[in-house]
């Protein structure tokens, strides 16, 4: 058997639905999502972006070739040259401050998800790291793509959340999803079935923390 990434998804299908179609994303997408969630979702993703770009970081140090030092280096500078910037945008645009974001205290789902992705990349190797990190990698430009094909989405200025569908459509995070894609469809093609049992784990727990954080926003929880 050889595997692809696509066979990390099949193996956990219910989760992968409840995480790319929550009611998070699909309020979200009908312009119906409360602002105080929208809000308190945008300021712990700010806490979240901060521990991702270390996890990439990490990912950087258990890099033994160039071009996998390079893959890590893109997810780092994507975090920290344009997402992390449009967030603080976003921010700005939501009532929120630069200064409220460097003394947010980090929500407890924050801190589960984050620190779940980073443990499992300092004890396993870079294969391990990179399924933690593809749910976040992968999910949101599937959820961007999702919602434009769904016809209850309002785009457009009548929706106030367009600009967050807008990030993750665009080409540079559509690129990255392909990227991410392309480089676990190769290591997965090597693996034994039960290394691919243990890859499942990881990508079925980080998926689940992934519904975790859309609950997180939605319950206002703390
Ligand atoms: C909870 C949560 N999960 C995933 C993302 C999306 N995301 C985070 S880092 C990254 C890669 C390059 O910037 C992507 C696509 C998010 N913002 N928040």
């Amino acid at each position: 058997m050889v595997y692809q990434f696509e066979d990390l998804k099949k193996a956990c299908p219910e989760e992968w639905r409840d995480y790319i179609e929550h009611s998070f994303v699909t309020q979200l997408g009908d312009a119906t999502l409360a602002a105080n969630a929208f809000q308190h979702y945008l300021k712990q993703d700010y806490l979240f972006l901060i521990q991702f770009a270390r996890a990439f970081a990490l990912a950087a140090y258990k890099s033994p070739t160039l071009a996998d030092l390079r893959q890590a280096k893109d997810g780092m500078q994507a975090i920290l040259d344009t997402e992390l910037g449009l967030h603080i945008d976003f921010c700005k645009d939501w009532g929120i401050s630069e200064d409220e974001l460097a003394n947010l205290p980090e929500a407890r789902a924050t801190l589960a998800y984050t620190r779940y992705v980073l443990d499992t990349g300092n004890r396993g190797d870079l294969l391990d790291l990179h399924v933690a990190l593809s749910p976040c990698m992968v999910g949101y430009g599937e959820i961007a793509n999702w919602l434009n094909h769904r016809s209850e989405t309002i785009r457009g200025e009548s929706n106030p959340y367009d600009a967050w569908i807008a990030m993750y459509e665009s080409d540079e995070f559509q690129e990255a999803m392909h990227a991410e894609i392309r480089w676990l469809d190769d290591r997965l093609a090597e693996v034994s079935p039960s290394r691919f049992e243990q890859l499942t784990r990881i990508f079925r727990d980080a998926t689940r923390l992934e519904i975790d954080f859309w609950e997180m926003g939605l319950t206002l929880s703390d």
